[in-house]
């Protein structure tokens, strides 16, 4: 947790996240499971399970109650009797409510397209940009990084080595001002004429005020080098924080008006469901999900296979 202080509804979220995955799985397979599509009926019973099950994978209580009443609605427009088509109804629901979030990152529209990236510690911000970096070089496209994150040492040398294999070059200074360092990258973006300049900030919490302001200098310093940029402002999150990710988008989208995210860690034991709160509550596009350590392991987000995925 990252120092909210939580409410009643979170912390019912909390206490449902100790539920473990397989444990979702099983009230899924109870409910969903083909050995059910015949003797399951959906009654009370089901929509009490299909409660928890949604609150267990991190939806959050709001999305939750949109999505379950939605679901009965449809349930009785349609005078659907099994549970198996209930979860249709539900997996088309939930494809709605994402649809939002679906849209691509695009490049070409300033050159350079300034790219500015934040996050709470160990989201997977340098990660993410080292995958980011393999995307768009793959697709063309040249980028320069500035490490913005001049306090850690190691984050200058991991963005260093992303940028090493991705033969891309980065502008970097040790204990430096992470504003300086952004202003200088984004002039020699311009330039050098690249399509693509990335910034890596430091990860930090929106109650560390000072950095938060730290946050919006660096913006504002960008501003300065090119008046139209920052042409992006990218927030990582940790798909595995569950509503915390939530209060995260809120809090940095105040700080400085998010345009996109990328949703990391989603697999392994990720549930995911918080995407389904931010589409009721901050509907901000995801433009990539993380779904391993390699640089490879970046994909697009889609509504469709993300709400198949969730509901097993
Ligand atoms: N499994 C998995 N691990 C990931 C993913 N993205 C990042 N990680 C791991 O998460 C850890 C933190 O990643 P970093 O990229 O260092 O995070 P950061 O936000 O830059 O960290 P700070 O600079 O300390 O704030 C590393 O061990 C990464 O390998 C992902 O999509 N899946």
């Amino acid at each position: 947790m990252n120092g909210f202080p939580l409410d009643a509804d979170e912390r019912l979220i909390a206490r449902l996240r100790q539920v473990t995955a397989a444990q979702v799985q099983q009230v899924a397979a109870k409910y969903f499971g083909d050995d059910q599509l015949t003797g399951g009926q959906i009654d009370e019973a089901f929509y009490e399970e299909l409660e928890t099950a949604l609150l267990m994978a991190d939806t959050g209580v709001k999305a939750t109650q949109a999505l379950l009443d939605e679901v009965r609605r449809r349930v009785k427009e349609s005078g659907a009797t099994r549970p198996v088509q209930a979860k249709n109804i539900l997996a088309d629901s939930l494809t709605r409510l994402l649809k939002p979030l679906e849209r691509p990152l695009v490049i070409g529209e300033h050159q350079p397209t300034v790219i500015m990236v934040a996050g709470v510690n160990g989201a997977g911000k340098t990660t993410s940009i080292g995958k980011l970096t393999k995307h768009l070089a793959d697709a063309g496209e040249t980028v320069l990084l500035a490490a913005a994150d001049t306090f850690r040492a190691a984050a200058r040398e991991q963005l260093a080595i992303w940028a090493d294999r991705n033969t891309v070059e980065i502008v970097s200074q040790a204990g430096g001002d992470p504003a300086a360092v952004s202003f200088d990258a984004v002039s020699a973006g311009r330039a050098r004429g690249k399509d693509v300049v990335l910034v890596d900030t430091a990860g930090r919490l929106p109650t560390q005020l000072h950095l938060m302001e730290e946050l919006r200098k660096i913006k504002r310093v960008v501003q300065k080098a090119d008046a139209s940029a920052p042409h992006e402002v990218l927030l990582v999150i940790d798909g595995n924080t569950g509503q915390n990710a939530l209060a995260q988008v809120k809090a940095f989208d105040e700080a400085l008006g998010l345009t996109g995210l990328i949703v990391t860690k989603l697999d392994g034991t990720a549930k995911g469901g918080v995407l389904a709160a931010i589409a009721q509550e901050k509907p901000i596009p995801v433009y990539f999900i993380g779904v391993g350590e390699k640089l490879e392991d970046l994909e697009t987000f889609s509504a469709r296979e993300f709400a198949l995925a969730l509901l097993g």
